[in-house]
């Protein structure tokens, strides 16, 4: 094993490889779309210079070694020929596996878990978010004692806690490991203790919680910076934000729109596909801020190429959470800026029909006021405040005021009469104050 004969600060040298399964199971997602993914995982870590990229197709995984003989060989010329010092399966590697390959290659390898894993140790920054990614890490290493993934750890002192045992004490090692996440349980619960007491504290102001959730990279912390002003990181990077993020603040006064409530803002930690299960059992309580929401912002980089797929894995996560179905939801499709014209006119055809759907850019702040008008209007219906009915008389040319009660979801019925459109309205005071506070059309 090639060992670093200093701890000088150069960056290692990493190989991504998407292991492809083909037919073997059903794939939903571009192989090619899949190894993008894992790269831009990659970059999140620091320290890494990636040296080279595949999509290696296997028709069957090796229990041994995952790739096929003819392929292990191919890959490993590549990987002298770059000099890689360390490889990221996108997939499940076995421990088996690992050890092999690591052999075979002469390099240190990670698997998407372990990467993932690497990741949020590095990103955790409250004291919750740091026990909780220790007690996954613990959990994921106590199955695979073959070797811990010390290469990292070594270069930059990171997940120190692994502790990379070595290979002779394994049972040892694992007693070890059981006690100490004894010991991190009960200091998590004593953690989630404090922060429910905080909780409640908060509950007693009486601002509704307005939760920006989405697939990692999707612009949920730069919409967060626009609507708060806080200069919360906001990063082509992976992971940006790991722990939630909350802030209390006034709703804008959207051109005469919204009322100028207050609510409670919180960012949280992006969703990828494939989390790891141990992962995802250990970010529910990060997450949890997101059960208590009034409304939910789902946050859709509209933009990527797999934008459905991303929304159905959010969806999936947010149902494994407990998401209740009929908490309210404002789907925003962001990063339209990044669209072609045409696209994106079409777009706003559709979110103007659709209900509970806004496309904004948080980049250039275009479509933000209407997003803001419409989380007034979800949050209303989600405290259920008090309605009443009205009608409105509106000239044919008043289109504006005509086009902002509909986006406030507010019309129950229109008429047209001689001389303009008569509205039938169901609204709260909020709703009805801000109507009034819109100017007049000229006479
Ligand atoms: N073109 C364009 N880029 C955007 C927009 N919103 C965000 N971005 C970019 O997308 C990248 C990711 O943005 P973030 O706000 O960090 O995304 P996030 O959802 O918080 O990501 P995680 O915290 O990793 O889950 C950054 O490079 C942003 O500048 C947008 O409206 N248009
Ligand atoms: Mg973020």
């Amino acid at each position: 094993m090639a060992e670093p004969t200093s701890t000088e600060a150069r960056p290692t040298r990493a190989y991504v490889i998407h292991p492809d399964l083909g037919h073997a199971r059903t794939q939903r997602r571009d192989p090619e779309h899949a190894l993008a993914e894992a790269v831009a995982l990659a970059h999140a870590l620091p320290g890494i210079e990636i040296v080279g990229e595949e999509v290696a197709r296997l028709r069957e995984p090796n229990p041994g070694t995952l790739f096929g003989k003819g392929k292990l060989a191919e890959i490993s010329d590549r990987l002298a020929s770059v000099e890689a010092e360390l490889v990221l399966v996108d997939g499940p590697v076995t421990p088996v596996q690992q050890r092999n390959l690591e052999k075979d290659w002469d390099v240190k390898l990670l698997d998407r878990t372990g990467l993932i894993l690497e990741i949020f140790a590095d990103r955790a920054r409250t004291r919750e978010g740091v026990l909780q990614v220790e007690m996954a890490a613990l959990s994921y290493q106590r199955t695979r004692l073959v070797r811990a993934w010390t290469h990292l750890e070594r270069q930059r002192g990171g997940l120190g806690f692994v502790g990379g045992p070595g290979e002779t004490q394994i049972e040892a090692d694992r007693r070890a490991i059981d006690e100490q996440m004894t010991r991190l349980r009960r200091q998590l619960e004593r953690v989630v203790k404090t922060r429910t007491l905080h909780r409640a504290a908060r509950a007693k102001v009486p601002y509704p919680i307005v939760a920006l959730v989405g697939y990692t990279n999707a612009g949920k912390s730069t919409l967060f910076n626009r609507m708060t002003g806080a200069e919360v990181m906001a990063k082509d990077m992976l992971f940006a934000t790991l722990d939630p993020t909350m802030r209390a603040i006034r709703l804008p006064d959207a051109g005469g729109g919204a009322s100028g409530r207050k609510i409670i803002l919180s960012d949280t930690v992006g969703f990828i596909s494939d989390l790891p299960p141990e992962l995802v059992a250990a970010f529910r309580a990060t997450l949890e801020e997101v059960l208590e929401a009034d409304l939910i912002l789902h946050v859709r980089d509209i933009s990527h190429p797999e934008t459905e797929e991303q929304a159905e894995d959010v969806a999936e996560i947010l149902e494994s959470l407990g998401v209740d179905e009929d908490v309210e939801l404002i789907e925003v499709w962001n990063k339209i800026d990044a669209l072609s014209d045409d696209t994106r006119a079409a777009l706003r055809r559709t979110d103007s029909r659709t209900e509970g759907v806004q496309s904004v850019s948080a980049l250039t702040g275009e479509g933000l006021d209407d997003l803001i008008v419409a989380i007034d209007t979800h949050l209303s219906r989600a405290l259920d405040e008090p309605r009443t009915e009205a009608t409105v008389r509106l000239a044919f040319s008043d289109g504006r005021r005509r086009a902002w009660l509909h986006e406030a979801g507010v019309v129950e019925r229109e008429e047209a009469v001689e001389d303009g459109l008569v509205l039938h309205l169901r609204w709260t005071a909020r709703q009805r104050a801000g109507f009034e506070a819109l100017d007049s059309p000229e006479e």
